[in-house]
């Protein structure tokens, strides 16, 4: 194609990339010097997205990571749009590395970072289309640790800029818009109208594919080149399920999956709860500070000793439990109870790590362009201390109560904990808690096993014996039993059977929240231990 040398005011240079309908230079104004990139198709393209890019433009101006639109227009032929001279995409960011995945504290950059972009194009009632890593540019300048969002080409208003209502849902199966690798589910393979929640669900497809050593399974053969080929696609797409795609990984990435995909058409997600579930993650995982994205990433100053998440591991999933509990214990162990009464025996402490790390031993496991439950209980604000940290303090707490009344406020505590963080999902932490509070109810001279088994996390092995989720009623009743149940225990056993029950079917649920009812439980609890000696 014959580009000009100038378009309006602007000087055309380097070509920085194109796409289906057009291509990017990089260009300085004639007047100013101002360096920007200037994006150009023909005016008549059968596909002539500038157009449509100018429309959404104006509503995303000051948005974080969107970029400033400067000038458009058409000039003879050409359709142009002036906006920000922006860095690398991050498609070209990994391939440039070589590695066949992303580390896990830039996926939690980027989630986050792409999670705040969609919020803001969505109270903005945009919806992007085409979520996708050629898609998502760093900027340059004192800009390189921001994402950028880019191509509105397929952008749509899914809010009635006159009803300021949301768009109808419709059952009539349309044509697909987006790209082959990320695209949700819904719209790709079963052809629905787009709305808020498949933008997030694109975002989670990315995340796990840059966590996933070779990406996602459909994207390995490249771009479709025929019909069978794209329906190839669409099969193993609507056939992986979350457990799978998301073997090996944090738990929270096939949660973010789960929750998108259980989002009703119309309903607005929580952001804010997300963006704290990655935040909260890359804390727990040694990066501090990893709402910046970093590339390339910097190196970990104070390695975590015995991350299970890494990408990198992911085919050889480290051992789960021991380590996590070595280190509960250990910190109990540099505690100085020796003068205070305790329920638990600390002499079974190393036979537990010992016993544990031998279970431990077990045989590990392991775009392209197309056309066309929560819970509203309120968070309080306080210090962000880290969750983990928070939940590691209360379960060494938990075996240095001496009474029940000390249990209890323990228990309480607990509860506060897991209310004031915008997640309310059991994590690693929370169920060393129950296991902690387990023990000492049940038998204070007998180590608990762990109640958790994960699902995402275990060996093959254990990955048969573990029970798949269980329906959402029947935790939902398992959990009203409980709440109702607990105000008459009559011993300390009793409870302890109850919290075990209380961690078994929270475990199995696919998304480990405690609802209303399982914190209903708890405090039921707190107050049943005052009242037993
Ligand atoms: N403002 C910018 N600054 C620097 N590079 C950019 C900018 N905008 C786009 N690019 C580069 O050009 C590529 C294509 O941009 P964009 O996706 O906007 O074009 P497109 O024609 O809509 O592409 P596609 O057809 O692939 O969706 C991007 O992946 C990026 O590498």
């Amino acid at each position: 194609m014959n580009y000009p040398n100038r378009i309006g005011n602007w000087w055309l240079g380097d070509k920085l990339g194109s796409g289906f309908s057009g291509s990017i230079f990089r260009a300085s104004n004639v007047h100013t010097d101002q360096i920007v990139a200037v994006k150009i198709q023909y005016a008549n393209h059968e596909c002539p997205t500038n157009r449509y890019e100018r429309g959404f433009y104006p509503s995303l101006q000051g948005g974080e990571g969107m970029p400033t639109l400067w000038a458009s227009g058409i000039e003879g032929i050409w359709d142009f749009l002036v906006i920000d001279l922006l860095g690398p995409s991050l498609d070209n960011l990994f391939r440039k590395s070589g590695k066949d995945c992303m580390d896990l504290r830039s996926v939690c950059s980027i989630a986050m970072q792409v999670i705040s972009r969609l919020e803001f194009m969505h109270g903005r009632g945009i919806l992007h289309r085409d979520i996708q890593l050629g898609n998502c540019v760093v900027g340059l300048g004192p800009k390189e640790k921001t994402i950028y969002m880019i191509d509105f080409g397929f952008s749509k208003r899914y809010i009635d800029p006159y009803t300021r209502r949301h768009i109808p849902d419709s059952k009539a199966k349309r044509d697909f818009i987006g790209n082959y690798w990320f695209t949700s589910v819904g719209v790709h393979c079963k052809g629905k109208v787009p709305s808020r929640r498949d933008d997030l669900e694109a975002a989670a497809l990315m995340f796990i594919h840059l966590l996933t050593p070779g990406g996602l399974s459909w994207t390995r053969n490249g771009i479709p080149k025929n019909n069978a080929q794209h329906d190839r696609i669409i099969r193993e797409k609507r056939n992986s399920k979350p457990e799978d795609l998301c073997k090996g990984l944090p738990p929270q990435f096939e949660e973010f999956l789960r929750y998108c995909r259980r989002l009703k058409f119309a309903e607005c997600p929580d952001y804010a709860r997300w963006k704290e579930e990655f935040s909260e993650l890359a804390k727990e995982e040694g990066f501090p500070g990893a709402e910046e994205f970093i590339w390339p990433p910097p190196p970990i100053s104070h390695p975590k000793p015995h991350s299970t998440h890494n990408a990198a591991l992911r085919r050889t999933p480290a051992p789960q439990g021991a380590e996590n509990i070595e280190q509960i214990l250990n910190d109990l162990a540099n505690l100085k109870l020796d003068d205070r009464p305790v329920l638990g025996d600390r002499k079974n402490i190393i036979n537990a790590v010992q016993q544990a790390k031998t279970d431990g031993k077990k045989p590990a496991t392991e775009v392209s362009m197309i056309s066309d439950e929560t819970d509203d209980i309120p968070s309080p604000v306080v210090a962000r201390i880290p969750k983990a940290a928070q939940l590691n303090k209360l379960t060494a707490a938990v075996y240095a109560a001496g009474d029940n009344n000390t249990l209890s406020q323990v228990v309480l505590d607990f509860v506060v904990c897991l209310q004031s963080n915008r997640s309310r999902t059991l994590t690693k932490e929370g169920f060393a808690f129950l296991d902690a509070l387990y023990k000492q109810l049940g038998d204070p001279s007998t180590f608990a096993v762990p109640l958790r088994t994960s699902r995402t996390r275990s060996g093959d092995k254990e990955q048969q014996q573990v029970p798949l989720p269980e329906p959402k009623h029947v935790k939902l009743e398992v959990l009203a039993a409980l709440r109702r149940t607990v105000g008459t225990a009559s011993r300390n056993k009793a409870l302890a059977k109850m919290v075990a029950d209380f961690g078994a079917v929270t475990n199995k649920s696919s998304g480990r929240t405690v609802t209303k009812d399982g914190f209903a439980f708890l405090e039921g609890l707190a107050a049943r231990l005052k009242t037993i000696r």
